[in-house]
């Protein structure tokens, strides 16, 4: 799959934007705060509907205008498809498909594949959790757009029940409230979270072994890299409120384990739900869920967070994110567009260079960098000179 045109209208710094794609690689460049990753990340919204940089869409609309237009066409085999996004602060974003409006935007997942690496994506590894738990969904929602529903579905659920803890907590506890508005509420967490984390589970199982294997090839075979996901809800049955005893720390993913049926994992959240409720109503949260969850990324048996160097830090995002470039394309019938959005200058010569011969021969590279030196030699493709929110094709 590659994109093969791009247009923009008010997209960040861009009145307007026209440029046409080659397959195989294009290096954008040009010198600091022209609009290089401005226009990846207008390809990056067309696949994801979100930005790598912003969560929300404010800052991508032109300041001054009150709307953003991206326009892209894909190719995939012989197939072609014009997407086009209107994005609009405040409202629902309008979408359009070869020209037909869909019911609603979110129809328009799935048509453009993107793997997309930037500086920001350093925080997968040293940040919060809420980064790592958006890197899974995200991927969830790039192999199966259905999961954008449950993923808004479950959002919605738990933003419900908050309120509702928060507004009626006291009461409830006190026994004057409406307790089965609040059982409503956990049976809708319950169903919604039980399909995210089971497929969450599933995911990690998938990634443990090319996320191993990408970390070798781009560290030059330093160091075992691993995946486990710490499930909230098994801390909250292994604790002292739970039923269960605990069952120790657990376990990396291996690539073949079994993940508990996703029936299973509903009703044991539903349990878990009913043991925490008085301290939930008590702290006005909902305390357990895949909201709360994380994917704890180990090095060498030690925590990537804390322990791991800058450099071995910078290999670990660029593992996970190759190693969803090759579930991408084990999953789909061609591969996903692969940006690496200013990412060699922050490399050594040796990971510039691995990382360089892995995706050389990738259907089509979007790469963006300062100064045409960054892109390594074996990146020869075509260039765009980007400068002050202007393009120009240069070869
Ligand atoms: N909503 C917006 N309206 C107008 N200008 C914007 C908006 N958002 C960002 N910009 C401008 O876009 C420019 C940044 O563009 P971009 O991030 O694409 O730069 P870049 O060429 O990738 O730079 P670098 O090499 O430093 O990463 C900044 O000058 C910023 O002020």
């Amino acid at each position: 799959m590659r994109v093969s045109h791009l247009q923009l209208a008010d997209f960040r710094s861009y009145t307007a934007a026209d440029l046409q794609f080659d397959p195989g690689v294009t290096a954008l460049v040009g010198p600091n705060g022209q609009g290089k990753t401005n226009l990846v990340e207008a390809i990056g919204y067309i696949a994801t509907h979100g930005s790598h940089r912003v969560s929300t869409d404010a800052a991508l609309v032109r300041q001054g205008a009150s709307r953003a237009v991206i326009r892209c066409a894909i190719e995939r085999d012989d197939r072609h498809a014009l997407v086009e996004l209107e994005l609009v602060p405040g409202g629902s974003n309008r979408a359009r498909v070869n020209r037909s409006p869909l019911p609603r935007a979110r129809e328009a997942l799935g048509l453009l594949r993107t793997v997309l690496f930037a500086p920001e994506d350093l925080a997968l590894v040293k940040g919060d959790p809420d980064g790592r738990r958006r890197f899974l969904d995200d991927l969830l929602v790039a192999r199966a757009p259905r999961f954008a529903g449950v993923r808004s579905d479950y959002d919605r659920a738990l933003r419900q029940r908050n309120a509702l803890l928060k507004s009626a907590g006291a009461t409830i506890k006190a026994g004057r409230g409406d307790v089965r508005t609040l059982d409503v509420w956990d049976a809708h967490l319950a169903r919604t979270g039980a399909d995210l984390l089971a497929a969450r589970l599933k995911l990690v199982q998938d990634l443990a072994v090319p996320t191993g294997k990408a970390y070798a090839q781009v560290s030059n075979g330093q160091g075992d890299a691993e995946l486990t996901y710490r499930s909230s809800l098994d801390e909250a049955e292994s604790g002292p409120d739970g039923a269960r005893e605990a069952g120790g720390a657990p376990t990396p993913a291996t690539g073949a384990d079994v993940v508990p049926a996703r029936d299973l994992l509903e009703a044991r959240l539903l349990e878990a739900l009913a043991k925490v409720r008085g301290k939930e109503l008590e702290r006005g949260v909902s305390l357990i869920g895949p909201h709360r969850d994380d994917l704890l990324l180990t090095l060498g048996g030690l925590p990537a967070k804390g322990y791991a160097s800058h450099g071995e830090s910078w290999s670990f995002a660029l593992a996970l994110r190759l190693a969803s470039y090759e579930l991408l394309t084990h999953d789909g019938d061609s591969e996903p567009v692969l940006i690496l959005d200013d990412v060699f200058a922050e490399l050594d010569a040796g990971r510039r260079a691995r990382l360089a011969d892995l995706v050389a021969g990738a259907e089509q590279v979007i790469v963006t960098a300062a100064v045409a030196e960054d892109v390594p030699e074996v990146l020869d493709g075509a260039r765009v000179d980007v400068m002050a929110s202007e393009v120009r094709r240069v070869r």
